[in-house]
């Protein structure tokens, strides 16, 4: 028989994160998730947990280190261990390097590189504490190739590259199992947020060598395995998932 586990979400009420949220919830476990988004985190946890699943949604700045620490605290109140974290907030804008201000360079780290550091640093000794667990980073290809909105958008991605590398090592021989997915134009909101038009959408999907965008599920069956015992040597990775876009030419 599987073992329920307990799961935080970080960003779960919307596209990848909630994907997960549901997914992790039909397969039994027991889902803290948090957002920004106090009003659709309520709305999904009430129609979850109508369906019978056992969730929590609390609401969350990913940029407040008292949130961060409020999530995690509460997390052990409810289910009194994370075993598996999976941290997906993020936010994107599509610039070019010369509109890029100092305000949407420091939002842009803010959201996606401290709020990534404060939710690891509110987690991870806990987790390390009960034993180790599973950690899975939502990050982006890219910080590989600088494309996804901006510079200061793959700069913050490439950041996070560097955060799950330090975790892993000082925590590896704790217990702490971590990874890094690093999707490309996976088909949520924020891919609409940078290419709002058909026309653009099917210019980009004429790059991609597997003929189609990534879809939820994709993502989601990653994610589950790199957070997954089968998964358990593979540790400290970055898992580009792109249809082959980043490396092949034809
Ligand atoms: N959709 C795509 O093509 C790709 C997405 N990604 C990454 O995947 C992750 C999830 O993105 P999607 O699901 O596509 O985007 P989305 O926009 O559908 O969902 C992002 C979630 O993060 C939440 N969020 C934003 N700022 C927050 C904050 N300050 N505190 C707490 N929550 C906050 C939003 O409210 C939303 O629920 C992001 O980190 C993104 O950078 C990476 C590569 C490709
Ligand atoms: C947002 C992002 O990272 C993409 C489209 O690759």
């Amino acid at each position: 028989m599987t073992q329920i586990k307990n799961i935080l979400i970080i960003g779960g009420a919307a596209g990848i994160g909630q994907a997960v949220v549901l997914d992790r919830l039909k397969k039994g476990d027991r889902v803290v998730f948090t957002d920004i988004n106090k009003e659709s985190g309520n709305k999904l946890q009430d129609l979850w947990r109508s369906e019978g699943y056992e969730v929590s949604f609390i609401e969350q700045n990913v940029t407040s280190w008292n949130d961060a620490e409020k999530v995690v605290d509460e997390t052990f109140k409810l289910y009194g261990s994370i075993d598996v974290l999976i941290i997906s907030a993020g936010i994107t804008s599509q610039k070019r390097f010369e509109e890029i201000t100092e305000k949407d360079w420091r939002f842009t780290l803010d959201v996606n590189l401290t709020g990534l550091f404060y939710s690891l640093k509110a987690a991870v000794p806990k987790m390390a504490a009960q034993g180790g667990g599973s950690i899975v980073i939502v990050g982006s290809g890219s910080a590989v190739t600088g494309s996804g909105g901006g510079m200061h958008y793959a700069a913050s991605k490439g950041g996070a590259f560097g955060l799950m590398r330090a975790v892993a090592d000082e925590y590896s021989h704790q217990g702490i199992h971590i990874n890094l997915v690093a999707p490309r134009v996976i088909e949520t909101e924020m891919l609409d947020v940078l290419y709002p038009t058909e026309e653009e959408k099917n210019q980009l999907r004429n790059k991609i060598p597997v003929n189609r965008f990534g879809t939820l599920t994709d993502t989601t069956d990653v994610i589950n395995f790199l957070a997954s015992e089968e998964a358990g040597y593979i540790q400290a990775q970055v898992v580009l998932m792109d249809g082959g876009r980043t490396y092949l030419t034809g």
